[in-house]
């Protein structure tokens, strides 16, 4: 299994070619403006273009109305959107109709009844990814939610892994859960918003190895 690494908040050039060449498959733009992360639409497209053909991107938006949610997709043209806030599995299946691009929904585990209320996404999304619950942001927020509440869960569809990991808990986490898809923002940084170059390479490293070593038993 080659795991899928999606390293989340990229706003440069160079943190782009690093996480393309430590061999993640995954950056985020998030355009909310509260976010130490935001860029605008027109930064979004410069970096989505300089990504193109080269690494998968994925659009964070939160609670976008429906006129900016098809502004965004325009302008960007993003392989994946990632909805962060409280939108609703009929809204998602909306969007979906109209937008052709993949759709994933981010939800904040706050317990057992969240991954129940994850099944109603199924048909409305192509991934789910289970975060930490929202404190003062819906996302990036470095915190962790239980592992244990999804270790054994059956996930009909795909889904990913995110909230708080880091270069001293990933391995732990991966043993947890067993995620196909791990998601980083604040463990790779030396301040909210600034990435880590070093941290993206020994991150994504440390993810491979762990393959590595499954894939060898
Ligand atoms: O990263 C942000 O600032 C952000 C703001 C608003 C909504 C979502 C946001 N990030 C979403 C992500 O996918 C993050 O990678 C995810 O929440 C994990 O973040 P972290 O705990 O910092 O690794």
């Amino acid at each position: 299994m080659s795991r899928l690494i999606k390293i989340c908040g990229l706003s440069t050039e160079e943190s782009i070619d690093v996480a393309i060449d430590a061999g993640a498959s995954h950056i985020g733009l998030v355009h909310f403006e509260k976010s130490p992360r935001h860029v605008d639409l027109p930064r979004a497209a410069q970096l989505r273009q300089y990504a193109a053909g080269r690494i998968k991107t994925v659009l964070l938006l939160v609670n976008a109305d429906p006129r900016l949610t098809a502004e965004a997709y325009q302008q960007i043209q993003p392989d994946i959107i990632q909805f962060h806030g409280t939108e609703t599995p009929e809204w998602l299946a909306l969007v979906h109709k109209a937008i052709p691009a993949e759709l994933w929904k981010a939800l904040g585990v706050q317990g057992p009844q969240t991954l129940q209320r994850s099944l109603d996404y199924d048909d409305a999304v192509d991934r789910i990814l289970y975060d930490a619950p929202a404190v003062a942001l819906p996302g990036g927020t470095g915190t962790s939610f239980d592992w244990g509440l999804i270790s054994g869960f059956d996930h009909q569809i795909p889904w990913a892994l995110a909230g708080g990991l880091n270069l001293d808990n990933i391995i732990t986490a991966l043993m947890q859960t067993n995620a196909p898809m791990v998601d980083i923002s604040s463990g790779v940084e030396s301040e909210p918003g600034k990435k880590d170059m070093d941290k993206i390479r020994q991150f994504c490293q440390a993810v491979h190895s762990f393959d590595k070593e499954q894939n060898s038993d």
